[in-house]
């Protein structure tokens, strides 16, 4: 079944609060950024920003509806965000996911080109765990980091090889993260939890820096 009127306009007003949350925090800097919620499971078909637009800004063009493939259901001279085949991948593997933002931070960034080596950053015992759904003791987190492919096609096929149910985020190199969860809420939720603990951890390891470089040798 097509979307209806009523289902798009809850959508569009949804990522309307999201976006201008996020925009208040600088997180779309340069237009860069996408964010989706889906709208039907059966078929596919979910509410995407469109390719290109500031998306600090409201307008009346700001979002249309694709389906599985990505493509328009409507006829629209908006194109769909060039990324829109990664968040295709997301609810296409988890059924359950409602609702899938991406940003691009320094605090991402950095975290996806100091751990790319590795393929992926861990990290323990942090409470902003729990912000992803993860309640049990000192637990620990790993979230996978691909290359990025400038093919999209290419981008959405290793994310959609690394990507897990445990953890509703993944990393792409010196560009961003995606992550997912089973709404809106949910995924503005554990998308700053990724935030805060890669801060934390890329301000940890700068703190430790510099407390060696001034503590005297004898
Ligand atoms: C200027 S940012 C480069 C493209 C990108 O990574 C992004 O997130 C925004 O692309 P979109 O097509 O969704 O505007
Ligand atoms: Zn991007």
């Amino acid at each position: 079944m097509t979307a209806t009127f009523e289902q798009r306009l809850d959508a569009f007003r949804r990522l309307d609060d999201v976006k201008m949350t996020f925009a208040r925090r600088d997180w779309f800097p340069g237009t860069s950024g996408n964010l989706s919620i889906k709208i039907e499971s059966e078929p596919l078909q979910f509410a995407v920003t469109a390719s290109g637009k500031d998306k600090t800004k409201l307008s009346p063009e700001d979002y249309l509806v694709v389906d599985r493939d990505s493509r328009p259901v409507d006829s629209t001279s908006l194109k769909p965000s060039a990324e829109t085949l990664i968040h295709a991948v997301v609810y296409k593997k988890f059924p359950q996911a409602g609702a899938c933002f991406h940003v691009h931070t320094v605090w991402n960034n950095l975290i996806s080109e100091l751990y790319f080596g590795q393929r992926a950053f861990s990290i323990q015992g942090q409470e902003l765990i729990k912000g992803l759904g993860i309640w049990e003791e000192n637990a620990s987190i790993t979230v996978p980091i691909v290359e990025n492919f400038a093919d999209i096609p290419t981008l959405a096929a290793a994310i959609e090889k690394v990507i897990t149910p445990e953890v509703p985020g993944v990393l792409i190199r010196n560009h961003g993260i995606y992550a997912w969860g089973g709404n809106d809420f949910e995924a503005k939720r554990h998308l700053e939890a990724f935030e805060f603990l890669f801060e934390y951890h890329a301000r940890l390891l700068q703190l430790r820096q510099a407390v060696v470089s001034t503590t005297p040798t004898n």
